[in-house]
């Protein structure tokens, strides 16, 4: 998808009716910033004054010919692509032409669709080079040039600092973008900061697709017309409408119906849309970014997903990682959330035990950052007194006093190891010593966590800890 009026257009040939013709069929196609000159000699000054695109060039020219700039374009322009068009079908000159740098060479007369859609295809190559020589240039720099818009985002992880950067790099583009990762890892807010970043001046729309059948799907997204069915006294805009000038974001992508799917990819390649009870197509501008938890790509290959419809959307594509896989962020997050609690709650924001992060360290968040929001409100709300009490945290990560009944299968395991490694039945003892250093290692030294995930008490774990020592060589 390429939007025309973002695009200025340059297009040099000596003849005016080819200049007119062209002019005016480009702007049929969408595209509103052309430019035309009937003498090559003016084309070096013009650029230096103005940003161009991409140049549709005329080969035989007096003065200067188009095969003469085509090399100076190269050299000097090089992001720029050059169509070049002529009346000469000749093999060799074509050749030529494509060594020298033309991203097409077409024979006049040309088709008229032939020459829209190779200016969208050179359009988006080119816009692709410039996001990857972009993003290069950013990665290399190592930070982000509008922090505001990422800021709702609390992260300390370096995973997540190159997600922003690379964020930041493709909000400039009119791509879609498939926004991947677990639930609660933050894809909605990555899409408002792309949002924000992208300095559209259009609102940021939200849309869940998840359980609209296709008819709530496009009359909550299309609208409808008055009378397009019973019960549908008043006309209504859809939600596109809205997000006109900015951003619509379906979430949870990977569950929309079979039907809708042809209706986005429809509203993706040409950017229209038919309102309920409508045959007059509409025209939409805004940029659409998408998430879902699920592996777009196993959908298509099971054939709940449209192949043509994943590879419109794929352009961009950013994986969220989740909680678990970046356990830096556990400490950062953990005072954003007592901050935000407190001040919602109206406390005073509680201090907490060190032993807090290392507990939330050893826990695996299935539900992400949303989850330990919800955690971290909840005990603040019950807390009294001015420091937090772990209590709370041990009961919902589920570390109890005694060790669950499935534990018997790892257990099983690390016998089975020792064994191996022993060439024998290990001993109750080794075997005990073995499992207090795990736990040790996993707490990160801390006794009363180590206890807890061994099913003991302190007391008990510090008397083994002591036995151990005095039973080293
Ligand atoms: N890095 C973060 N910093 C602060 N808050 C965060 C962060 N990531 C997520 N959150 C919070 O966690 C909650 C879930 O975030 P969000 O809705 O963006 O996740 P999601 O991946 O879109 O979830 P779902 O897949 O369930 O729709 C929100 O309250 C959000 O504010």
């Amino acid at each position: 998808m390429t939007d025309g009026a973002t695009f200025t257009i340059l297009i040099v040939d000596d003849e005016q009716h080819i200049l007119f013709s062209s002019e005016s069929l480009l702007r049929f196609a969408g595209f509103r910033e052309i430019r035309t000159l009937d003498d090559s000699r003016r084309v070096l000054s013009l650029l230096e004054k103005e940003t161009i695109d991409l140049i549709v060039l005329d080969l035989f020219m007096p003065y200067v010919s188009g095969r003469e700039l085509l090399t100076l374009l190269s050299r000097d322009y090089p992001h720029i692509p050059v169509i070049v068009m002529t009346a000469a079908d000749e093999v060799d000159i074509a050749v030529d032409c494509m060594k020298g740098g033309a991203f097409d060479y077409l024979v006049k007369p040309v088709e008229n669709a032939r020459l829209v859609s190779c200016v969208k295809r050179a359009l988006e190559i080119s816009s692709l080079k410039n996001q990857v020589s972009q993003l290069r240039e950013h990665l290399l720099s190592n930070r982000i040039e509008n922090p505001g818009a990422f800021s709702a985002l609390v992260s300390v992880s370096p995973k997540m600092s190159a997600i922003f950067q690379y964020c930041e790099v493709i909000a400039r583009s009119r791509q879609p973008v498939i926004i991947n990762g677990e639930t609660g890892t933050g894809k909605e807010l990555i899409a408002k900061a792309i949002h924000t970043a992208s300095g559209l001046k259009g609102k940021f729309v939200p849309v869940n697709a998840a359980g609209l059948d296709d008819n709530m799907f496009s009359d909550t997204l299309f609208g409808h017309k008055k009378g397009a069915f019973t019960g549908a006294d008043q006309a209504r805009a859809g939600l596109i409408a809205q997000a006109s000038g900015g951003t619509l974001f379906l979430d949870e992508i990977g569950d929309l119906h079979e039907v809708s799917q042809v209706k986005l990819l429809r509203l993706l390649q040409e950017q229209e849309y038919y309102q309920v009870g409508s045959d007059m197509p509409l025209v939409s501008d805004a940029r659409v970014i998408v998430a879902t938890n699920r592996d777009l790509r196993e959908l298509t290959a099971t054939g709940k997903f449209r192949n043509d419809l994943y590879f419109r959307l794929c352009t961009h594509q950013v994986q969220l990682p989740p909680l678990r896989k970046r356990a830096e962020d556990i400490s950062v997050l953990l005072n954003h959330f007592l901050e935000e609690s407190a001040q919602e709650l109206k406390k005073k924001k509680p201090s907490y035990p060190p032993e807090l992060v290392t507990l939330l360290s050893l826990y695996d968040f299935p539900g992400n950052v949303r989850e330990m929001k919800a955690l971290i409100f909840d005990a603040v709300a019950r807390h009294g007194s001015g420091v937090l009490s772990l209590e709370r945290f041990r009961e919902h990560i589920g570390i109890r006093s005694a060790p669950p009944a499935s534990a018997s299968l790892p257990v099983k395991g690390v016998v089975d190891g020792l064994r191996q490694a022993l060439d024998r039945l290990p001993t109750v003892r080794e075997v005990e010593e073995y499992l207090v250093d795990e736990a040790m290692k996993l707490a990160n030294g801390n006794q009363g966590i180590a206890a807890s995930l061994l099913g003991f008490t302190r007391q008990t774990l510090n008397k083994r800890l002591r036995k151990n020592r005095e039973n080293l060589p």
